[in-house]
């Protein structure tokens, strides 16, 4: 009776111990999956969260899954290998305590099964280890962003494209490069930085990338040099004599161009500067897009702007995540030169507009009206425009804080007429409008918002007074 109770108080014991040892196997078997889920999504940048610093760009690669099945394969290996460990170690030490002890009760199975968990905690831990080797950015990002961290998956498929593979190790260090940080540049690049992307700038004036820098930016010395350590580039630049200089002139971009990078550029140009520079590009095997934005300071730290696109459609479609995190929509119009027109027409009629404003309210102000009820009464009706209920205000109080600056809608007007002319378009509104522009550049008006024109016309009653 008593040996038959302790065979099976023995048989119940190595049960439950086998159960616990199974049981103890899983759970560890769940968290080794779970750290090594979350290690395998942060080694092929699967996106946790919010999106990460050094997001890949495959499209523009042409890469495949062969990186993940490659990782899949590893995985499910070191499973069996784990699997295979515990056995032996299971009956190894079943056989040794046996030995020793000289008797296999439950206590023996108890002893088995912790020191098996043990052994399985460690070569996971060791796994862990060995992946952060294998993905030296891993740590970093974990430390920064660990917080961020929800286990959602972003559902946008441009997201989930650019994060699924995985590529060569010198990739995991490329990122976006931004050059010119003046109005525009700064918080579009600010607003990549702060969606995670690894961010290297440069800008004709250093002081500019001082700001960026401080919040985690990357800097490099010359436009070329930025366009080697990312594989895409923007450029926010003043008008097309910079334009090209930058992208072509001596340690340019088309320096550090090659296959597998893209060049957007998203000043605003004319088609043939576009043209001059695409080629420029597309020689040193790299992509390029035109991208001029429509929408002004206060739309860029929104990241609110909306991109004019032409050029390359793969890098259309693989900058299509930077490009929704620096604006509200996107339009791609083609070939290259559609975009710098698009921009064109647009900001030709913004500035007639702004001109017309002008006469208005010095209209009205002569008349006796209150131009502040005017401002009202335009927003109000069909002829309303964010433009005239944002500037209006200040304009009344002769403030022009530059969001605009008046020498760019100046050459936008320049451009637009130019344009208009290769078409044989008579444009003699927009004519009229360009010359008041360039009185209020006389007037020493050009780095003054572009709502300043109306000092043009002020200085012009003066004279016929
Ligand atoms: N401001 C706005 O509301 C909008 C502007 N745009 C367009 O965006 C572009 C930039 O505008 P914005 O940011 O306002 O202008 P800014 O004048 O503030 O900035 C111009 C940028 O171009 C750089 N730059 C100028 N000349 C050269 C040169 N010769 N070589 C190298 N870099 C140069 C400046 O460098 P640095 O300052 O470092 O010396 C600066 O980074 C323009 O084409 C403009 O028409 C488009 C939509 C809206
Ligand atoms: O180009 C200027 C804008 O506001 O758009």
């Amino acid at each position: 009776m008593h040996s038959s109770i302790e065979s099976l108080k023995a048989s119940t014991g190595e049960a439950s111990s086998i159960l616990a040892t199974l049981n103890s196997i899983e759970s560890l078997k769940a968290s080794s999956k779970l750290l090594g889920l979350e290690q395998y999504m942060l080694c092929n940048n699967i996106e946790i969260g919010a999106p990460k610093r050094n997001q890949r760009f495959p499209d523009l690669r042409g890469e495949s899954n062969r990186k993940s099945v490659e990782a899949l394969v590893k995985n499910t290996g070191t499973e069996f290998l784990q699997c295979g460990l515990a056995a032996r170690i299971y009956s190894d030490v079943t056989y040794g305590l046996k030995e020793a002890r000289g008797v296999h009760d439950w206590r023996n199975n108890l002893i088995v099964g912790a020191a098996t968990g043990a052994v399985l905690a460690l070569t996971t831990a060791m796994d862990t280890a060995a992946c952060s080797r294998l993905c030296p950015r891993v740590p970093a990002h974990f430390n920064r962003s660990v917080s961020r961290f929800s286990f959602s998956f972003k559902a946008s498929s441009s997201q989930a494209s650019g994060s699924t593979t995985q590529g060569d190790e010198k990739l995991l260090y490329s990122g976006v490069g931004f050059l010119g940080l003046g109005i525009m540049g700064s918080p579009m690049a600010h607003n990549l930085l702060k969606a995670g992307y690894d961010v290297t700038v440069w800008s004709r004036t250093k002081s500019k990338c001082d700001t960026l820098i401080s919040l985690g930016a990357q800097y490099k010395s010359s436009p070329g040099e930025v366009a080697a350590s990312c594989e895409i580039t923007f450029a926010m630049l003043a008008d097309p004599e910079s334009a090209v200089d930058i992208a072509c002139g001596e340690h340019g971009v088309a320096s550090g161009m090659g296959p597998g990078k893209g060049y957007v550029d998203v000043s605003t140009v004319d088609g043939a500067t576009s043209k001059l520079i695409s080629a420029r590009i597309k020689s040193t095997g790299g992509l390029f897009l035109e991208a001029p934005v429509s929408g002004s300071k206060k739309p860029a730290e929104d990241g609110k702007l909306i991109f004019l696109t032409a050029g390359d459609k793969s890098l259309y479609e693989t900058a299509s995540p930077l490009l929704d995190v620096m604006g509200k929509s996107k339009f791609y119009l083609g070939d290259v030169g559609n975009g710098a027109a698009m921009k064109l027409v647009v900001n030709m009629i913004m500035g007639s507009m702004m001109a017309s404003f002008s006469e208005g309210l010095l209209l009205s102000e002569k008349l006796g009206l209150d131009p502040a009820v005017l401002v009202e009464v335009i927003s109000q009706g069909a002829i309303s425009a964010p433009m005239y209920s944002v500037k209006g205000p200040s304009m009344i109080q002769s403030l022009y804080p530059p969001a605009f600056p008046l020498k760019h809608q100046q050459k936008d007007l320049r451009l637009a007429l130019r344009l208009a002319e290769s078409v044989s378009q008579a444009t003699p509104v927009a004519a009229a409008a360009n010359e008041l522009y360039k009185l209020a550049k006389s007037h020493g008006l050009s780095d003054h918002d572009f709502s300043a024109v109306i000092e043009a016309l002020k200085a012009r009653l003066e004279q016929k007074e």
